[in-house]
């Protein structure tokens, strides 16, 4: 890069002198012999160095430095005088002349002089080039710190707030001037933000590693959110801890769509995301904090147990007792002993005194399955349970109080028993305060792939195995096939595949062999509805030198429909 030198002297001779010995030392030497020529060469052309006579006539150095200084010029002025006074000396050195020469000037002072001119030129442009950047960076560092959706705060050593953005106000909820310089303990107790981890391990002098909690923020308007604090230590290049900084980031809508999203999925112990489900989990949702009795039918398998144990775990009664009784499968007197407990002698066996279901369901939730199969004596001492509140105990007159939220559950059509007298009309109406009918499996199939690798899930886990999935010709008869069973049968079904199944996959193989024949049935209707004339029937087994297998591979047909065929020509 060009070096740039201006002598601005009247004497000719001395102009002459630095321009030989300097050019010859590679600097690019201008010359100007007056103020006014300096002034138009300095405005023209950039120079690093300007040596310049103190005496310029009606003008002098001085002048011409105050110009450099105050048009903020980027260039090292070094005086030279033939008359030397402290005055202007120290003149020229306050308005920031790099050096003050007195003549005669030899040839080295001349080289040595602008040398150092230079190397300080250059330290300084470093500085000018370093502040500038600092400016930059800093500019850009602020705009970030305050457009960022993370909250940052940062403290110093002894836990002082140095600075916190406007995201961090606004999750702290305290305004900027309670909460920059104050001391973390005097703020702490504002927001609960600042009962969580790292602000703690500052208070206590730790440094705390990234980890994630959950905090509510003191505005209790906004309510819980989640907030994933992460911490970090301020320390110089190599050096010691400065303080420490943290970013808050808020996701409480991102949690609470990842909880929608489970929540469509799965619910409490429910697999399934049809909208029959949906419409379940929504119905368990509204009933589970209201203390209704709740009737819950559909066929047998299809889940009734667990959409009961979802209405209690779901809600407020959920740290009480939840009990189930099949009340199928007791006889009556059994049935009632169990219900409602009994009292020492109070029949042969009756020892000692035994607390019923509804005792030990006492505040929580009974579950009453199959109650269409309850004998009209138990029928009625339900519904005194269900219109009192009261019960008694086998053998002991005193009514005890039940506060028990009653559940039922039926796969029977309650309005059948009832027109044949078997079930009482106005239990039949205590009972269905609320009914919910679960959908039989064959109505929601698209629940049947989460449900198949659920029941996967859970059997690799139960039985320790490692299997992976099921063929698709299973998959494709799971959706088709009807599920008399409902989601129990399917249970069954992947049961009884993971003892054949050997390897990782299920196929068609280790099912259960009626759910395989009802695949062969339908194929056989469908195939059997083609025409087929009894003169290929003949040719074919004729072909297949009557082997029955390979006749009825060749026709397209399974072996049942070719038999039969082959009955009704009297070819067997
Ligand atoms: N939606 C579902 N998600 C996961 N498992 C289910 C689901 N529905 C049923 N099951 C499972 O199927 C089996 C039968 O469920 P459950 O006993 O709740 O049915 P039910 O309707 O009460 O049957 P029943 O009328 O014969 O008493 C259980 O092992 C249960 O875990």
């Amino acid at each position: 890069m060009e070096k740039t030198v201006l002598i601005v002297d009247d004497e000719e001779s001395i102009r002459f002198a630095f321009k030989s010995f300097l050019s010859r030392q590679n600097y690019t030497v201008f010359e100007a012999r007056d103020f006014n020529r300096a002034l138009e060469m300095i405005s023209s052309q950039t120079m690093d160095v300007v040596f310049s006579d103190i005496v310029l006539n009606e003008y002098n150095g001085i002048d011409l430095l105050r110009h450099v200084k105050e048009q903020r010029l980027d260039c090292v002025v070094i005086m030279i005088t033939g008359q030397p006074d402290v005055e202007t000396a120290s003149q020229a050195v306050r308005l920031g002349a790099f050096d003050y020469l007195v003549k005669p000037i030899d040839k080295e002072m001349i080289l040595k002089t602008t040398k150092m001119a230079f190397d300080f030129k250059t330290l300084t442009d470093e500085k000018i080039k370093i502040r500038r950047e600092n400016i930059h960076i800093r500019t850009n560092l602020e705009a970030v710190f305050r457009s960022v959706n993370e909250g940052i705060i940062s403290l110093d050593r002894e836990a002082k707030i140095v600075n916190a953005n406007s995201r961090m106000i606004d999750l702290s909820g305290i305004p900027a001037h309670d909460l920059i310089n104050k001391h973390l303990s005097e703020i702490r107790h504002r927001s609960l933000l600042f009962e969580t981890k790292p602000f703690k391990a500052i208070l206590e002098g730790q440094e705390s590693p990234s980890f994630q909690t959950c905090c509510r923020i003191a505005d209790d308007v906004k309510g819980d959110k989640t907030l994933v604090l992460n911490s970090a230590s301020l320390v110089d290049k190599d050096g010691p801890s400065i303080g420490t900084v943290v970013t808050i980031r808020d996701e409480t809508r991102l949690t609470a769509l990842e909880t929608q999203l489970k929540e469509r999925y799965r619910f409490h112990k429910l697999i399934g995301k049809s909208q029959k489900m949906q419409h379940i989990y929504q119905l368990i949702e509204s009933l589970s904090n209201v203390d209704t009795t709740v009737l819950i039918t559909g066929e047998s398998g299809t889940g009734k147990e667990l959409v009961a144990g979802a209405i209690h775990h779901n809600g407020t009664k959920a740290i009480h007792p939840f009990v189930c009784l099949n009340c199928s499968a007791l006889s009556e007197n059994l049935l009632e002993s169990e219900l409602f407990g009994h009292v020492k002698g109070a029949f042969t066996s009756a020892v000692g005194n035994r607390a019923g279901r509804f005792q030990k369901a006492q505040n929580g939730s009974i579950f009453l399955d199959e109650i269409g199969d309850v004998s009209p004596a138990i029928q009625l001492k339900l519904l005194r349970v269900l219109q009192e509140k009261k019960f008694e105990r086998v053998g002991d007159a005193t009514p005890l109080d039940s506060n028990v939220r009653v559940i039922a559950a039926t796969n029977k059509d309650l309005k059948a028993l009832i027109h044949k007298g078997l079930f009482r009309e106005d239990l039949y109406y205590r009972l269905k305060v609320v009914e919910l009918r679960i959908p039989p499996l064959r109505e929601r199939s698209e629940d049947i792939p989460l449900l198949t690798e659920h029941f996967i899930d859970h059997f690799n886990s139960k039985f320790n195995r490692r299997i992976k999935e099921v063929t698709h010709e299973v998959l494709d008869l799971f959706m088709k096939y009807s599920w008399p069973g409902n989601v129990r049968e399917l249970e069954h079904a992947i049961e009884h595949a993971f003892v054949l199944c050997s390897g990782f996959t299920i196929s068609l193989a280790h099912l259960p062999l009626d759910i395989v024949q009802s695949r062969e049935k339908t194929e056989c209707c469908i195939l059997k509805a083609s025409p087929m004339s009894d003169d290929q029937i003949v040719r074919a087994l004729e072909e297949a030198r009557w082997n029955k297998t390979r006749a009825a591979k060749a026709l397209g047909i399974c072996r049942q429909t070719l038999y039969r065929r082959m009955k009704k020509n009297g070819l067997v």
